[in-house]
């Protein structure tokens, strides 16, 4: 049990006319915690958000909220008996009221004047005081998902829903709404699902991210072991940039440009994908901050383009393998030229330059080669 206001779905599976969507499906969400649904289009995460919100009739398992079953087959509690807030990106706010009726629409049995200090309170909180009687298509869409928020909110609920809640916003106008977001969401300790197909916005959300793939749970835990651990090549690839080279691996170790990884249990003779984030590349000269694990390698290396991209910078390098020592280091690694190295900061070096790049091995993932189905 996940205790008085979590939220519980075991065994689910669903599928449409047919064809399951979902399948063994089980999570619980601690309380007050917020965890994100991610994965590409298609996994089934609005179908998760869905069923769990009553507007889809569970076909199998359970689903408990706050403690109090809300769904097994044939018995769905409905929507508004489930003591859930939704903020979905199509559920737009009701045009026909204004913003006073839009944020008290779920304080029905509320007495006036305690409804009146809500919505006031509600919309203090979202920097919205002052448009009590503005109509929705008075505000900016940033303004309209910060009432839409409110809204959700406003009835205290005891699990709360995002469905890409900011992904109709600019970039900029995206930060600053769900920066607010999650500051409500943890001071109300709002225990919260949030879908997203963004890794950037669900590890910036979420205390714990579930990732998907067709219809399952790939890997559930903390942002950072998602991304520093991440149990398959799908959800490596799905968090982040990587370089990729193909590998065979030996007595030794497994082989790479800048010499083996370790073999963690990898059988010599398996075929693996050697995944490399940008970032594990480390450039001598350039400013890293600190790095924990001894880099291995340090190879020459050419800049073929490099570019800022704000907080870090990007540079394209073309690796400088000595024919003489290739086999030694390379060992049955396929030869991959063209790296991408992510620095943080401002570090621009002209095309030709000539560099060292070493490797900081604990940001390289080593995964078999699935077997063709
Ligand atoms: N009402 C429906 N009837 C039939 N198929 C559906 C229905 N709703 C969703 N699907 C299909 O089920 C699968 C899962 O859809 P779902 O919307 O849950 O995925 P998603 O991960 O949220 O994707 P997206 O981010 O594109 O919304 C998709 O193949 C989708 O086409």
């Amino acid at each position: 049990m996940t205790g008085p206001a979590g939220l519980e779905l075991t065994d689910i599976h669903h599928a449409y006319d047919g064809t399951p969507v979902v399948r063994d499906f089980a999570l619980a969400v601690a309380p007050g915690e917020v965890v994100c649904l991610l994965g590409p289009s298609g996994c089934g995460k609005t179908t998760i958000l869905r069923l769990v919100a009553g507007l889809e009739p569970l076909q199998r398992g359970r689903i408990v909220i706050a403690g109090r079953v809300v769904g097994t087959p044939g018995r769905d509690l409905p929507p508004e008996a489930r003591g859930v807030g939704f903020v979905f990106q199509d559920m737009a706010l009701f045009p026909h009221l204004d913003i006073a009726g839009n944020v008290g629409f779920g304080l029905r049995k509320t007495a006036a004047g305690d409804k009146r200090a809500r919505i006031d309170a509600m919309l203090s909180r979202v920097h919205l005081d002052g448009y009590v009687h503005a109509w929705p298509h008075q505000l900016s869409g940033g303004q309209q998902q910060r009432v839409a928020l409110a809204r959700a909110l406003a009835p205290s609920p005891r699990a709360i829903l995002l469905d890409e809640p900011f992904s109709g916003l600019d970039t900029r106008l995206r930060s600053a709404v769900r920066d607010e977001a999650l500051h409500l969401l943890k001071s109300d300790k709002v225990t919260a699902l949030v879908v997203t197909h963004d890794p950037e916005e669900a590890m910036f959300m979420a205390d714990r991210i579930a990732v998907m793939r067709a219809g399952r749970i790939e890997q559930v835990g903390a942002p950072a072991d998602i991304y520093t651990q991440p149990a398959s090549e799908f959800v490596a690839e799905f968090m982040g940039e990587v370089n990729r080279i193909d590998s065979v691996v030996r007595d030794v170790g497994v082989p790479t440009p800048f010499g083996p990884l370790p073999l963690n249990g990898h059988a010599p003779g398996t075929a693996v994908h050697v995944l490399i984030r940008p970032e594990a590349l480390k450039v001598a000269g350039a400013e890293q901050g600190i790095v924990a694990a001894a880099p291995i390698g340090a190879l020459p290396a050419r800049v073929l383009a490099s570019r800022l991209l704000g907080r870090t910078s990007w540079v394209h390098v073309c690796l400088q393998t000595d024919p003489t020592h290739r086999h030694d280091s390379l060992g049955g690694a396929e030869e991959h030229s063209h790296w991408h190295v992510r620095v943080p900061g401002q570090f621009l070096p002209a095309e030709g330059t000539e560099l060292r790049v070493s490797l900081d091995p604990r940001q390289a993932f080593v995964f078999p080669v699935a077997a063709p189905t």
